[in-house]
């Protein structure tokens, strides 16, 4: 009888020349699938986890968050962490106590993956790659954000359509079509809601086509808080360049196009979606909210930089529009290297500085005017937050995952941090320019902080929520900070019995919005349940016909 250990001569490698040799489920020794994020896979429920400290009563909600988690070894070898599918843990908290669930968006990639017990999409957003039984399937992993609209989790990944979710069971109810109104084949992972209207702000870019194909059309769409679509408005971008996340203000909506290129060439010869080209520009667009034609379009540009997430976006009192994210100094994702250049990894990534930016832009200047930002902060960091109920005004209070290089860091025992180092919790407001910092400790990381408003608050007040990574326990909990006060650590820690993975996007949803939009959505409510899609997308009846 072999022992386990002696079973390691025995075992094939699941990858030869970089592809996956059988439909073993072996997973790749690499980087994206080892340590803090190794493969989690985890569907399930914990009832009352156990806590450190005291969760304050006053809270009653839940705490969305995602996570992309491959649900098969991916075809390729050096498959990247982005490519994963996306897995919805749900922190529901009453009275001081919390619950966990976590499931699976079950996306049409999904389904037809466990139909075939295996991974049958290949590179990350390239179709080339993918087996020929899923042509015509759209691809998206819904793995970025799960945002609460109407009664419902949307999962988002900008380059697919959204899939709806219940927000109680966690159970997918298929993708979102907003009842038909919105069809593009791509959708932002970032929409925005205003709260004064309720609108949701929302756009898509490389939406022309099948949503991978490199084209250069953006379609950005409003839909009022009762569900109608009032705005949809198309423009062209200068090449395919990646927009990750948006601003809104009062009367515009601006698109940071970072120097990411899409190349249709690199697609059908197998490579990657996207290289980074260290040549060209940043770009904004600056569109307006209401009435948009192709023409009103404005493009600021600026030296070649990274985006990262956006804080706040508004008007100030001369109609100019301030905008504020962190901009990183070089290519944040490494793993999507110059056109003909190698990888380089995530030492690379570790060493960039990322300051919070405030640009203040000017929507009447001419299009293609060079811009440079007003206040540039100088802390490195990402994934910024703001209190939401101040989009579209003007805010004080932001909060990011801070990289502290000069802060001890354990490598021996934690080796290189996986995802970068996000080693604090920053706290800043702009008008005295303060940092309130807390520091995880020389062997943990943080993922995205995410604001849970204490009722009847001014700005800030209420807590932050956040994962916390045990690089060396290989554990998560999930801590809980006074938002005004985050250098005094967390009130409260909710232990998980085991580690998540590293996730992008999380919301909290007041348990009341829940409850409200559980009846309303009922059977017989005055809105009714969720309808999922009928209708194939226009790209999908195309490829199928071909
Ligand atoms: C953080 C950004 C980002 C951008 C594009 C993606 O497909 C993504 O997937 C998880 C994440
Ligand atoms: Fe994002």
């Amino acid at each position: 009888m072999a022992h386990i250990q002696d079973l390691a001569a025995l075992i094939k490698p699941a990858y030869v020349g970089g592809l996956k040799l059988d439909d073993r489920i072996k997973f790749p020794e690499t980087g994206v699938f080892q340590g803090m994020n190794g493969p989690s896979r985890f569907e399930g429920d914990i009832f009352q986890l156990e806590i450190d400290g005291t969760i304050p009563p006053e809270i009653s909600g839940t705490f969305y968050r995602i996570q992309p988690d491959h649900r098969f070894p991916p075809q390729y070898e050096d498959d990247i962490h982005f490519n994963g599918d996306g897995n919805i843990t749900a922190i529901r908290i009453e009275g001081g106590n919390a619950d966990f669930k976590q499931r699976y968006a079950k996306t049409d990639r999904y389904l037809a993956e466990t139909a075939a017990k295996k991974s049958l999409f290949g590179r990350y957003r390239n179709p080339y790659t993918d087996n020929e039984a899923v042509k015509g399937v759209i691809r998206t992993a819904a793995n970025t954000n799960i945002i609460f609209w109407r009664g419902m989790l949307l999962a988002t990944k900008e380059d697919g359509p959204p899939y709806a979710m219940d927000p109680v069971t966690l159970e997918t109810i298929g993708r979102y079509d907003f009842d038909g109104q919105v069809q593009s084949p791509t959708f932002t992972a970032h929409p925005k809601i205003d709260p004064e209207t309720g609108e949701l702000v929302c756009f898509g870019y490389e939406a022309g086509g099948n949503g991978n194909d490199g084209s250069f059309d953006i379609v950005v769409y409003t839909i009022s808080a009762d569900g109608k679509k009032t705005e949809e408005a198309w423009y062209k971008a200068p090449f395919c360049g990646m927009i990750h996340d948006c601003g809104i203000s009062k009367n515009y909506v601006v698109l940071p196009m970072t120097p990411l290129k899409c190349s249709t060439d690199r697609l059908e010869a197998g490579g990657n979606h996207w290289a980074w080209d260290p040549n060209e520009d940043q770009w904004y667009a600056i569109v307006p909210r209401r009435g948009g034609k192709p023409e009103d379009i404005v493009w600021l540009r600026s030296d070649n930089a990274f985006h990262g997430h956006v804080a706040g976006c508004y008007e100030n009192e001369d109609g100019k529009v301030v905008f504020d994210l962190t901009v990183a100094d070089g290519n944040v994702f490494f793993f999507f290297p110059p056109e003909n250049a190698p990888h380089t990894d995530l030492a690379k990534r570790n060493v960039l500085q990322s300051p919070t930016c405030r640009w203040i832009f000017d929507p009447q200047a001419p299009t293609g005017s060079r811009v440079q930002p007003e206040v540039q902060w100088d802390t490195s960091g990402e994934f910024s937050r703001i209190d939401d109920r101040y989009v579209c005004k003007k805010y004080n209070h932001f909060w990011q995952a801070r990289i502290d290089p000069t802060r001890k860091y354990d490598a021996a025992v934690c080796g290189s941090p996986a995802g970068g180092l996000f080693n604090c919790i920053g706290h800043y407001t702009w008008n005295d320019r303060t940092e309130d910092v807390y520091w995880a400790g020389p062997r943990a990381t943080f993922q995205e902080p995410t604001f849970i408003p204490k009722e009847g608050g001014t700005e800030g007040e209420g807590w932050i929520i956040a994962l916390f990574n045990h690089l060396d326990k290989l554990r998560n909990d999930i801590v809980i900070l006074d938002a005004l006060n985050v250098a005094a650590g967390p009130v409260a820690a909710i232990r998980l019995p085991f580690k998540l993975r590293l996730g992008l996007h999380g919301n909290f949803v007041d348990q009341r919005d829940i409850d409200v939009w559980k009846r309303r959505r009922a059977a017989g409510g005055d809105v009714g349940p969720v309808r999922a899609a009928e209708k194939p997308l226009k790209w999908q009846l195309e490829e199928l016909q071909q």
